[in-house]
């Protein structure tokens, strides 16, 4: 899987930053009508397929199925509403959030391509009712998950990135250090450095 794994909130945001060498990004769109975020989608999908970048969709499974997207995340409570069999017979693959051991449970039961675990540092987002996970988390996570793919989200910075792998994440995912950054460019780039040159 790829280490460094983008999150942006607008199409244009993921047009400015993939060209620079992002291979794995998620388009997290909240708060819009749904032909908005079916615009954006549309524009994503087709922007990554000329970039080589793997588009995954946050939350609307199914305009990802209307789209033809082929990747979706979803969280514990996208869960409860998604179909599952009309994602597996479309071919379209899932990463699933989890925080806890009763999360964890469910999202492997369901084959996920990757499982993500967060915030693993104190995250300034959005409110969470977990707190900072921590490294030993990542660590005991990797063991749990075995030879599924490990996302580590929340609160982290290229500073942390090195730890964070060394801890057993297989992934590094950011949207508010590079979101926030005065030069985003320069920082994602910073990312990318980081994640090629780390020692896992
Ligand atoms: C890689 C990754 N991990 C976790 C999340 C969070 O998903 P969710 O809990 O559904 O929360 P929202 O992002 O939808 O607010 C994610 N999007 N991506
Ligand atoms: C969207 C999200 N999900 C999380 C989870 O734990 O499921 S933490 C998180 C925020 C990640 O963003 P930042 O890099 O800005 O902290
Ligand atoms: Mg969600």
């Amino acid at each position: 899987m790829e280490r460094f794994y983008l999150l942006v909130g607008h199409v244009s945001r993921l047009e400015l930053l993939v060209p620079l060498g992002v291979k794995l990004v998620q388009l997290r769109i909240k708060d819009q009508p749904l032909d908005e975020v079916r615009r954006q989608i549309i524009r994503a999908r087709d922007f990554c397929a000329v970039h080589k970048a793997q588009l995954v969709v946050n939350d609307y499974w199914e305009l990802a199925l209307e789209e033809r997207c082929d990747f979706v995340h979803l969280g514990q409570e996208d869960m409860d509403t998604a179909d599952f069999a009309a994602l597996r017979r479309a071919g379209v693959r899932f990463g699933l959030s989890t925080h806890d051991e009763a999360e964890l449970d469910r999202a492997l039961a369901l084959q996920p391509e990757y499982v993500a675990l967060g915030p693993v540092y104190p995250t300034l987002l959005k409110k969470m009712k977990w707190g900072p996970q921590g490294l030993d988390r990542v660590t005991e996570w990797k063991r749990r998950v075995g030879d599924v793919p490990l996302v580590a989200i929340g609160g982290l910075t290229p500073e942390r990135v090195p730890g964070v792998l060394a801890a057993g994440a297989d992934s590094v995912a950011v949207v508010t250090d590079i979101q926030q950054a005065p030069d985003p460019e320069a920082q994602t780039r910073l990312w990318i450095e980081t994640c090629e040159s780390a020692v896992e």
